[in-house]
């Protein structure tokens, strides 16, 4: 029995525009989704009861229907397989084990569809526990690649590889197309998430910023002008500016919200924490609902978002330097 975790993501650039190749800065939290792989005699058996607030666990026996024990949306219980299934099919690829069966156990902390990348820390964190149970260990590298696969196969073709790679490598990234990199020397930055207790549709989410690019030139100057300000914000992050890098933050989050993917709760919830001072605030990850990221040395953005109707939940997290990791 092999445990893996993997930890979530902020956005603090670029998300929407990483798609269509403009470079992204995603970064690492320390919030895990933990996967645990024992291997089996055949077929796939999945325990996951995060995948509704309640609880529940799915059956799946491999024979390609799921047994949730509880009436779930069937959509729901198909996306949480898909991720699994298709991680433990490059499991068997890299071990050249196409036959090895396996039970696997998720939990996590990471809200689900929220702009956290819960999906890809899944991902990463199943590849290794599945691989290291077969007695394969992959470079993170591998295992970034193997993931992204998994959630462009998922996800119809809508993923860039920013989550994957982020979750698998930890620390502070960048994105643009295939060319992936660590950002060295970046060890702290100070977040504070708002989570309005929703989730977006990825798949619907990016699906309308690529209409809007067809349809307006303008739309499309927007997605360019997103990568100007990761291409500007990259560069200040090494200086630690934190008032120019929230400036870039705040500007992201409108260029993101004239592209159609922001909501009233993620509005309000960064408005309250600009209110308070914060040196910047904007949406994570599609957007619809979710969460938003703000960037405050202090507790008044914290304190802020607790008091924000809508605002579910508000926690700090601190940037993750440790990606995959067996436990
Ligand atoms: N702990 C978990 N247990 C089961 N499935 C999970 C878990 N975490 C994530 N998932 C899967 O990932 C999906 C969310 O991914 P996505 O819509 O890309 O949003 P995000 O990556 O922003 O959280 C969930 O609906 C579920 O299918
Ligand atoms: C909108 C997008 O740029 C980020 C999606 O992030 P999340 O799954 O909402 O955490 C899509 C992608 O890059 O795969
Ligand atoms: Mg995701």
């Amino acid at each position: 029995m092999v445990t893996s975790s993997a930890p979530g993501k902020v956005y603090l650039f670029g998300e929407h525009a990483v798609v269509y190749g403009e470079p992204a800065v995603p970064c690492a939290i320390e919030r895990r989704v933990h996967v645990t792989a024992t291997e089996i005699d055949e077929g796939l058996r999945i325990h996951a009861n995060d995948l509704q607030l309640d609880g529940f666990t799915v059956e799946y026996s491999g024979d390609g229907e799921s047994h949730p024990d509880v009436d779930v949306a069937e959509s729901l219980v198909e996306a949480g397989m898909g991720y699994v299934n298709e991680a433990v099919a490059q499991a068997r690829d890299a071990a050249d084990a196409p036959e090895a069966g396996f039970e696997i156990s998720v939990e996590g902390d990471i809200p689900l569809g929220a702009g956290l990348g819960s999906s890809a820390a899944l991902v990463v964190a199943a590849i290794d526990a599945a691989t290291r149970e077969l007695g394969v260990e992959l470079p993170a590298s591998e295992i970034a690649d193997r993931a992204y696969q998994v959630e462009h196969e998922v996800q119809d073709g809508q993923a860039s590889r920013a989550d994957t790679f982020c979750s698998a490598m930890g620390g502070a990234v960048r994105v643009e197309g295939d060319d992936c990199r660590r950002l060295d020397g970046i060890d702290t930055l100070p977040f504070v998430i708002g989570y309005d207790g929703g989730a977006g549709d990825t798949g619907a989410l990016v699906a309308g910023v690529r209409n809007l690019r067809d349809k307006y030139d303008f739309a499309a100057d927007t997605v360019a002008a997103i990568g100007d300000i990761v291409r500007e914000g990259e560069a200040v992050l090494e200086t630690g500016d934190y008032e120019r890098l929230g400036e870039l933050m705040d500007f992201n989050h409108g260029l993101l919200s004239a592209l159609g993917v922001s909501s009233r709760s993620l509005d309000s919830m960064v408005w309250a924490a600009r209110d308070a001072d914060a040196h910047g605030a904007k949406l994570t990850g599609a957007g619809g609902g979710g969460c938003i990221v703000a960037l405050d040395e202090t507790d008044d953005a914290l304190t802020a978002l607790k008091y924000t109707p809508g605002c579910e939940d508000v926690f700090r997290a601190e940037l993750d330097i440790d990606g995959v990791r067996q436990e």
